[in-house]
């Protein structure tokens, strides 16, 4: 929904409410709907003050505002209530923020105090700015990093270590800017990285305790004065801000289209995106899987967004064994029944060694490692000679105080070395030019049911903190997604 304003000015000597749009179409047919559709409108507030040194106030309140009266075109840009109508408001208006006011400030107090059937002296301006039409959602809420005593380089991150502000988006949009929608946000294992005042890879960049934190988000475009962006394009970003709201510049949206998931628009943060992308890229240019070559794959971290991937495509593109790893009964059922693994082990409870000689009788080929450290130095000495390890991620030393990737056990470079195994550094952002056509197989796949998307939905931003420390243990199976809005 487009983002409009309501400005409290003296119409010829009586109090009249205008809208203003930008750009002012559709509104004769917008403005009847809304309260069709809502029943009630919440606004939060913006006044200015001659008496408030800072300028603006911003009120943070939520005024609800009954259908009155009809609208009046006023000028070309203009639609307002008039006379008795816009009384009505501004008295229900003034006497909210009255009672806000000498909460907040008694600064301000002075100006609205008194009768509301004018608009009292001081108010220059006053700005009612309508951010949302439904309930409760007018808020924009902004996850925000911060410190608790043990979780910096190393330690367990905690849901502590995010705290939620309430805030208020700048009404106005300025050239090249979208007001976007947040519908889904991604919680990955790189941000524990990021929690870091040194993330420990060249190309993640820290988060910074008083700012927004951000990462792959996928939303609905509310306004736009971006020209390569309209109201109603689904975008995504590797930069979204955890909000349930943002002004973003348009130029750092990707446009995405919703036919290649179905509408489950949460697959472009995972199957159909960023960890997708890393399962299919990661395999074509690390695996070197060959179809009639009788390979087995073994992928840690299985039951996870990119292992759950990883592990289909293998069987697709031709490993005649699929086996993987991962931390909990569940997830191993999952993987043989739903997913079509060969075998899966449980790391907490079996025996890794054992386990994989029994699960891949002909040795390993190919190893998708998720996770590295003791599983990893594992699956190593089990694999065969010209094997190759598709170096993706390291989840279980990401706690710890050690660069990325972090060092090797001089036993297992031996075993690198002596059995001639690739063990090649992947980074999916390195392969920007083969997205697109990545993107359209993924697609294919999901919607052809070739592969199954497996998805841990949180709802609300609230909790974007918990999933984070929840996927950072296990919580997950499939890709974690936070819901953010319908
Ligand atoms: N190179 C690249 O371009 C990219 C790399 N990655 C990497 O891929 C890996 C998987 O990421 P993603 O699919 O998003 O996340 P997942 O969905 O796999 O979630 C993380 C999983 O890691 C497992 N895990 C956590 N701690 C440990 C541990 N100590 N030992 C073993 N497993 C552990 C947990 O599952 P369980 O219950 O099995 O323990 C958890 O569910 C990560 O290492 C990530 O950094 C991701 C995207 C791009
Ligand atoms: C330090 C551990 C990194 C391990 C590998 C990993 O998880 C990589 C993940 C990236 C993947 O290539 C695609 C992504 O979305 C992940 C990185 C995102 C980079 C965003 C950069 C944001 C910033 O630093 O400003």
């Amino acid at each position: 929904m487009r983002p409009f304003f309501f400005f409290c000015c003296v119409h010829r000597g009586s109090p009249c409410l205008c809208l203003s749009c930008d750009p002012p179409t559709n509104l004769t047919s917008f403005l009847p709907s809304l309260h069709q559709r809502h029943g009630h409108t919440y606004f939060r507030a913006h006044i200015r003050s001659s008496s408030d040194t800072q300028g603006r106030r911003n009120l943070r309140s939520k005024i609800p505002l009954s259908p009155c009266g009809k609208f009046q075109h006023t000028r070309e840009d203009r639609w307002g209530w008039k006379g008795k109508d816009a009384l009505t408001f501004l008295s229900s208006a003034f006497t909210h923020y009255r009672t806000l006011l000498e909460m907040h400030d008694t600064a301000s107090r002075g100006f609205i105090s008194g009768s509301c059937r004018k608009v009292p002296e001081g108010v220059r301006g006053g700005k009612i700015v309508c951010m949302r039409a439904a309930g409760d959602t007018c808020s924009m809420i902004s996850a925000f990093l911060q410190k608790t005593s043990g979780t910096r380089k190393d330690g367990t991150p905690v849901p502590e270590n995010f705290r939620l502000e309430e805030t208020t988006l700048a009404p106005e949009l300025k050239d090249g800017e979208v007001l976007v929608r947040t519908l889904y946000l991604s919680v990955d294992p790189y941000m524990r990285c990021r929690m870091n005042e040194d993330t420990g890879a060249e190309y993640l960049t820290p988060w910074q305790l008083s700012e927004c934190v951000d990462g792959g988000g996928v939303g609905v475009v509310e306004s736009s004065r971006c020209t390569t962006c309209a109201e109603g394009d689904v975008v995504t970003s590797f930069n979204w801000p955890w909000q349930t709201h943002a002004v973003m510049a348009g130029s750092g949206l990707q446009k995405v289209d919703s036919q290649l998931v179905d509408g489950h628009l949460s697959y472009f943060l995972g199957a159909v995106g960023i960890t997708g992308l890393t399962a299919l890229l990661g395999i074509r240019e690390k695996g070197y899987v060959t179809k009639g070559a009788n390979q087995t794959m073994v992928i840690s971290g299985a039951a996870g967004a990119c292992g759950s991937i990883a592990g289909q495509i293998g069987r697709l593109d031709g490993c005649v064994r699929v086996v993987g790893i991962c931390g909990s009964e569940d997830k191993c059922k999952a993987l043989v029944e739903d997913l079509g693994f060969s075998a899966a082990i449980n790391y907490r409870q079996e025996d890794v060694a054992a386990r994989l000689k029994e699960s891949c009788p002909a040795g390993i080929d190919v190893y998708f490692d998720n996770v590295g450290g003791a599983i990893s130095d594992t699956v190593i000495a089990q694999m065969n000679n010209g094997g190759h390890v598709i170096l993706c991620g390291q989840i279980s030393q990401y706690n710890k105080d050690v660069p990325y990737p972090p060092p090797l056990s001089e036993e297992t470079q031996e075993n690198l070395r002596s059995k001639n195994i690739t063990r090649e550094r992947f980074m999916v952002l390195n392969y920007m030019s083969k997205v697109d056509a990545a993107l359209f197989e993924l697609s294919q796949w999901v919607k052809s049911a070739q592969i199954k998307v497996l998805e841990t939905v949180v709802n609300g931003i609230e909790n974007m903190g918990a999933a984070f420390c929840s996927m950072m243990k296990g919580g997950n199976i499939g890709k974690q997604i936070i819901k953010i809005s319908a």
